[in-house]
């Protein structure tokens, strides 16, 4: 059964992490970087070539706009992939200081509802399922606006796009705390969003971002609550030691990813409802060799949650035996699931390591001898 689960998980990348990334200090562009959509899926393909659970890759629109969306998703399909998540982008233009939905600019607003509308067309194109929703919308200094009107206005548009959401099609919506904005964000936290989400309607899910949360967030608690609300769409999964750092995911807390995925595994959120992304920038490191690694610790932390012997917790938080109940979860934690891995990764048809046999490839170094001229994509370097 466990490796059953390991083999049929699915982690989606994002189209973004194959690209130049950074601080407003700098962005160090890397060799090979991607310079089109159509390279970042072909970066994606040895991911999934060397993990065998990265069959998807989500889009950001306007940074993946292409002119045929069903050529870019027969393109994916060529290479084993599927065009996952369509990501909508309206915090990047000069209209949206004051925000976009929930601007106090009515004009403002339904351009950017505009654009959200536009990104369901794309879903239509290339088969997504998922419309993920994330806004910069927020203020800066109290009084600057008011707070419950925009909660209207951002509640006329989520009303908007969700009538507008075809069959088998569904909005996952992303709350967090702080940044760009700095006194209040619109949607800053998971109860605001699973309002919202609530008064939509089932076709209305909330995204969990690792990376957005105040500090000492019990981050899994929120997922066991969603969960048993069936209002957990997916997450966003990065790690961060101070704020919305995007590092990878496990990196900063492996012990806080296995105790999401326990809750996950024991909330019944292994299923394909679940949308299992990865949010990050690799502002230094290789970026394929780092989303291999961050694939490779989702699959990690999933096989140690599937590990737990629930029979002998339920009877240990039954008894109130604490000290038995918490030892049975760390026995899982603490268990060195690698080996388990690499046998799944051989029975998969895979090298039991998948850095090593992306490093085999030699994909780096011909992305950096061909790739050389037009513009690299991501933030500009
Ligand atoms: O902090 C921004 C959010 O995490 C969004 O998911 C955003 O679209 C993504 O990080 C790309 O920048
Ligand atoms: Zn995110
Ligand atoms: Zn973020």
């Amino acid at each position: 059964m466990i490796k059953a689960a390991l083999k049929s998980q699915a982690i989606e990348t994002p189209s973004w992490a194959y690209g130049n990334s950074g601080t407003r200090f700098k962005v160090f562009a890397q060799p090979g970087v991607p310079r089109t959509p159509w390279e970042k899926l072909d970066d994606a393909a040895q991911v999934h070539a060397a993990t065998g659970v990265a069959p998807s890759v989500a889009l950001h629109i306007p940074w993946d706009k292409v002119d045929d969306y069903a050529a870019l998703s027969a393109y994916a399909k060529e290479r084993g992939l599927r065009l996952g998540a369509i990501n909508a982008n309206v915090f990047q233009e000069d209209d949206y200081k004051l925000g976009s939905v929930t601007n106090p600019d009515p004009a403002v607003r339904r351009k950017a509802l505009g654009h959200l509308l536009e990104c369901v067309d794309i879903m239509d194109a290339t088969g997504s399922k998922d419309l993920k929703l994330w806004f910069s919308d927020g203020t800066n200094y109290p009084g600057q606006d008011d707070i419950a009107a925009r909660q209207d206005r951002l509640a006329e548009a989520l009303s908007a796009v969700y009538e507008r959401l075809g069959d088998g099609q569904r909005m996952l919506l992303e709350y967090k705390l702080f940044e760009p904005a700095f006194y209040t964000m619109d949607v800053p936290d998971w109860g605001t969003a699973y309002a919202h989400c609530l008064r939509l309607g089932e076709k209305a899910q909330v995204v969990v971002d690792t990376g957005h949360h105040a500090p000492g967030t019990n981050i899994e608690f929120i997922v066991a609550l969603l969960l048993r609300e069936k209002k957990l769409g997916g997450f966003d999964f990065n790690s961060r030691f101070y704020a919305d750092d995007d590092l990878m995911v496990g990196a900063a807390d492996p012990f806080q990813l296995f105790r999401i995925m326990y809750e996950v595994v024991r909330g019944g959120g292994f299923v394909p409802d679940i949308a299992f992304m990865l949010d990050q920038c690799h502002n230094i490191e290789a970026k394929i060799p780092a989303i291999i690694r961050s694939v490779m610790n989702v699959q990690e932390a999933t096989a140690k949650a599937l590990l737990v012997d629930r029979e002998a917790l339920g009877a240990a938080q039954a008894s109130g035996d604490v000290l038995d109940a918490n030892a049975v979860l760390m026995d899982a934690y603490n268990t060195d699931v690698r080996p388990l891995l690499a046998e799944v990764r051989e029975e998969m048809g895979l090298d039991p390591d998948p850095v090593a046999a992306y490093r085999r490839t030699g994909w780096a170094e011909k992305i950096a001898a061909e790739r050389v001229g037009g513009d690299q994509m991501g933030w500009g370097a």
